[in-house]
């Protein structure tokens, strides 16, 4: 089968720093696909070689069956690439930035607008750029690197430094980018953002790939317990250590915790204790395949 992207052993040395140290990984067509991993795994380098803004030390790659590097005039048009740091005419307005970036592939200037409804900036669409918050200059600049309809996108980060609920927000329009057979590939440290929406994920850690695959597999391969909580002092440790099933027990003085592989019988148990206040049942995350692989907690 013909992959949109195919990586393998892409290596990167910066000086001492091994950036990135033989990853590689296939993408399908109409795939959403994340690379997970704390600050300085090597995802940006990752994406930086793929989309041919940087020349890999060794390995192979190629995008939608052409190789990128040498930069590569005939991929340009197929593929939307959003930066981390997006470079605006802070002077434009919303509309004018997009008709600007859109006339470079002679795209007509009424796409503008329809690209704004898509990313929800409709009313923003006469507002100068540098008046933009934050989230809003996020969406913008998904909205730019989609602007002339490209098979295939790349997404740096695109959630970094936004507050929880402009992050949601684009989640929307990020699953709504998602369709007609385009495929993404986001970068993020957030595990809930992957979990959430990729189809697979790499996580990389240290320049390499620890694990790729579908998040709920992923989660699932662990086989992790399930946690079962509830208020602090809904009943005594000893009883909670007491209960059919319960692995684990802990109490920090706000919840009470109960690790267990039966949630279900734990959940019976309290109720027949009358001890189910402010009760949650969370299973494992991706968060716990990556304390797993790497033995210690994830650092954003
Ligand atoms: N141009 C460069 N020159 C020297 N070192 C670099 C350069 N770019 C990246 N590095 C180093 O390479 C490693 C990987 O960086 P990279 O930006 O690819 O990681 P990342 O996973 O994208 O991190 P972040 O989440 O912070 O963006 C880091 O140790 C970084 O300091």
């Amino acid at each position: 089968m013909a992959y949109t992207i195919s990586a393998s052993g892409l290596r990167k040395r910066y000086g001492d720093v091994a950036a990135v140290d033989g990853v590689s990984f296939d993408v399908e067509a109409g795939e959403f696909f994340g690379i997970l991993g704390p600050n300085g795994a090597g995802k940006t380098t990752v994406l930086e070689i793929v989309e041919g803004l940087r020349r890999a030390d060794g390995g192979e790659v190629s995008v939608l069956g052409l190789p990128p590097w040498p930069r590569n005039p005939r991929l340009l048009p197929r593929i939307g690439v959003q930066l981390q740091s997006s470079a605006f005419f802070e002077r434009l307005t919303a509309r004018e930035q997009l008709q600007t970036f859109g006339s470079l592939y002679g795209v007509p200037a009424a796409r503008a607008d329809a690209m704004l409804e898509m990313v929800g900036l409709t009313d923003k669409a006469g507002v100068q750029v540098e008046k933009l918050s934050g989230g809003q200059a996020q969406r913008l600049s998904i909205a730019c690197a989609l602007v002339h309809d490209p098979e295939l996108v790349f997404l740096d980060e695109p959630t970094a430094a936004l507050d929880p609920q402009a992050r949601r927000n684009l989640w929307d329009v990020l699953a709504g980018i998602s369709t007609e057979g385009r495929t993404i590939v986001l970068t993020t440290h957030h595990m809930d953002e992957a979990e959430s929406l990729c189809d697979r994920v790499a996580i990389m850690d240290a320049g390499r790939i620890l694990q790729l695959g579908a998040p709920a597999a992923l989660v699932r391969g662990l086989d992790a317990p399930a946690r079962v909580s509830v208020a602090s002092g809904t009943l005594p440790v000893e009883d909670a250590r007491a209960l059919p099933a319960a692995d684990e027990v802990a109490d920090d003085g706000v919840s009470l915790v109960v690790s267990t592989r039966d949630p279900g019988a734990v959940v019976a148990a309290l109720a027949a204790k009358d001890a189910l206040a402010g009760v949650r049942i969370g299973g494992a995350t991706l968060e716990d395949v990556f304390l797993e692989l790497t033995g210690r907690e994830y650092r954003a």
